[in-house]
C-alpha cells in the first residue's frame, strides 16, 4: 500500500513551514519532497496545507487497566491517544494488580497490540505494589519489555530504597521516573498551599513536599550515576535544582504537563475537584518558573499525565475525590493555542518537547519524521477553532478543567506505522 499525503506542510528547525509531500510505503516515510506525483494505487490524501509533524509521544499515562476498567482501559485509551495526535504512550504502573509482574507487563503490551490503535510503552513499578518496601525484579521486568521504572502516584519514602533502585536500574541501563512528594511534609492536602487552600480552610501540599525528594533524587543519582527523570514538575524549587544538576552536566531530565504551564491555584473557581491532582496547581510564580525552564530546556518534555476516574469519584469533593484530570485529547492544542500563539513558545520548541525529546532522552527509535524513517505522522489543522467538549472525547475519563476552552491546533490524522488509527469525522 502507497500512501501520499499532499501538500502538507513540514516545520523546519527555524520554525518556518515548509510545502511538503510525503509518501508511505508499508510503515514507512520513503519520500519527501515539494512535490510527488501521484502514481499507480496510490491512495492520496489532500492535506491542504495542515501541519505534519512526527507522532506524538507521551511518557506519563495511566491507561488503568488491569483493575480500574471502568475509569479507562487500554482500549480506549489508545483510542484518545490516536485522537489527540499521539502514537506512542508509556503507561505508569499504579494499576491493579501494579505492573510489578512480568506477566503484567505482557499482558499490558499484548492487549495494545490488539487493539492497535497506539504503542504502549509500560513502566514498571520500583517497588512491590508501590509499597515501597521491597524492590521489584528490575532484570524480569527489563525482558518482558518495560521501558522505564516509577512507582508514580506515590513517592519513594525512604532515600535508602531509592538509592538501592538507582543502582539495580543503572546496571540495567533503565531509568529512574520518579514521582517526587514527601508524605511527612504533603500530608493528606488536597491543593497547593497557597491562598486557596488558606481560603478554603483546606489542608495545603507545600511546595517542598516536592522539590525535597528532587533534590534528595538528584544527590543520590550523582552518586550514583543513574538517568534521573522527574514526573509532572510543578514548583520553582524543583526546576532551580533540576537546572543546577544539568549544569554541572548530571544527567537529570523533566517533564510538566499542560495543566501546570497554564493554570494556578488562584484561577481555581471554588470547590472543584475538577481542578484537583498531583502535583497540584501552584501560584503564579511557580507557573512562571516552569514556563522558563521550558524555554531554557531545563524542562525537555511536556507529558500529559492523563488520568481519568470518573465523574461519580470526582463528585466526591475536594478533600475526597481521587487526584488527576484527563490529558491526551486536549494537549496539542492547548499547549498551541495557550504557549505558542500567546508568544510564550516556538511551535517547533512545542513540537521538540512532545516528539523527538522524549524519544531521545529515552532512547526510543521514534519521534523524527525523515525518509527511510517510520511512517508514525500527526497532521494538525492549526486554523480551525473548536471549543474542548468532553463529550467528544474516546477517553472514557471526562474530567478535565479545560471544558469550554477555544482552541486552535486540533489533530486530524494519525498514523502509526503508516497505518491510519484516526482521522477526522471517520468514526
Ligand atoms: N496525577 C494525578 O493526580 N493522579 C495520578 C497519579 C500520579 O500521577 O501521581 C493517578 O493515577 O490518578
Ligand atoms: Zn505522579
Ligand atoms: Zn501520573
Amino acid at each position: 500500500m502507497r500512501l501520499l499525503l499532499q501538500n502538507g506542510q513540514i516545520l523546519s528547525k527555524d520554525n518556518t513551514l515548509v510545502k511538503k509531500d510525503i509518501l508511505i510505503e508499508g510503515s514507512k516515510v520513503v519520500q519527501m519532497a515539494s512535490e510527488i506525483q501521484v502514481g499507480d494505487g496510490m491512495q492520496v490524501i489532500p492535506l491542504a496545507g495542515k501541519l505534519v509533524i512526527p507522532g506524538l509521544i507521551d511518557m506519563h499515562v495511566h491507561l488503568r487497566e488491569p483493575g480500574f476498567e471502568k475509569k479507562e482501559t487500554i482500549e480506549t485509551g489508545s483510542l484518545a491517544a490516536a485522537r489527540g495526535g499521539f502514537t506512542t504512550i508509556a503507561c505508569m504502573p499504579n494499576t491493579r494488580p501494579v505492573i510489578d509482574t512480568p506477566k503484567t507487563v505482557e499482558n499490558i503490551i499484548q492487549e495494545a497490540e490488539r487493539v492497535g490503535k497506539a504503542r504502549v510503552l509500560p513502566l514498571g513499578a520500583i517497588t512491590i505494589r508501590e509499597l515501597g518496601q521491597e524492590l521489584t525484579d528490575f532484570e524480569a521486568l527489563k525482558q518482558a519489555g518495560i521501558v522505564a521504572l516509577s512507582d508514580d502516584g506515590v513517592g519513594v519514602q525512604s532515600s535508602h530504597m531509592m538509592k538501592e533502585a538507582m543502582r539495580k536500574a543503572h546496571e540495567l541501563g533503565l531509568s529512574i521516573v520518579a514521582h517526587c512528594e514527601d508524605d511527612t511534609l504533603a500530608k493528606n492536602g488536597c491543593v497547593h498551599d497557597g491562598e486557596f487552600a488558606k481560603k478554603h480552610g483546606l489542608q495545603g501540599i507545600p511546595n517542598e513536599a516536592e522539590a525535597i525528594h528532587v533534590g534528595r533524587d538528584i544527590l543520590l543519582a550523582e552518586d550514583v550515576g543513574v538517568h534521573y527523570h522527574v514526573c509532572h514538575i510543578s514548583t520553582e524549587q524543583s526546576v532551580r535544582l533540576v537546572r543546577e544538576a544539568k549544569s554541572r552536566g548530571q544527567k537529570v531530565t523533566a517533564e510538566v504537563t499542560p495543566h501546570h504551564l497554564l493554570l494556578t491555584d488562584g484561577e481555581i473557581p471554588g470547590l472543584d475537584p475538577l481542578y484537583k491532582m498531583n502535583p497540584p496547581l501552584r501560584s503564579a510564580e511557580d507557573r512562571a518558573a516552569l514556563i522558563a525552564g521550558l524555554k531554557d530546556g531545563t524542562i525537555e518534555i511536556i507529558a500529559t499525565d492523563h488520568a481519568p476516574h470518573t465523574l461519580e469519584e470526582k463528585a466526591m469533593g475536594m478533600e475526597k475525590a481521587p487526584f488527576g484530570i484527563v490529558g491526551l485529547e486536549t494537549a496539542f492544542p492547548l499547549m498551541y493555542t495557550h504557549l505558542v500563539r500567546t508568544g510564550e513558545l516556538l511551535l517547533s520548541e512545542l513540537v521538540e518537547k512532545m516528539t523527538r525529546k522524549p524519544a531521545e532522552i529515552f532512547g526510543l527509535p521514534y519521534g523524527e519524521l525523515a525518509e527511510g524513517k517510520r511512517a508514525d505522522i500527526t497532521v494538525i489543522d492549526l486554523e480551525s477553532e473548536k471549543e474542548i467538549d468532553p463529550a467528544n472525547f474516546y477517553s472514557k475519563g471526562k474530567n478535565t478543567p479545560f471544558t469550554g476552552w477555544k482552541c486552535q491546533g486540533w489533530p486530524v490524522l494519525t498514523l502509526l506505522n503508516g497505518t491510519i488509527t484516526y482521522q477526522e469525522n471517520e468514526r
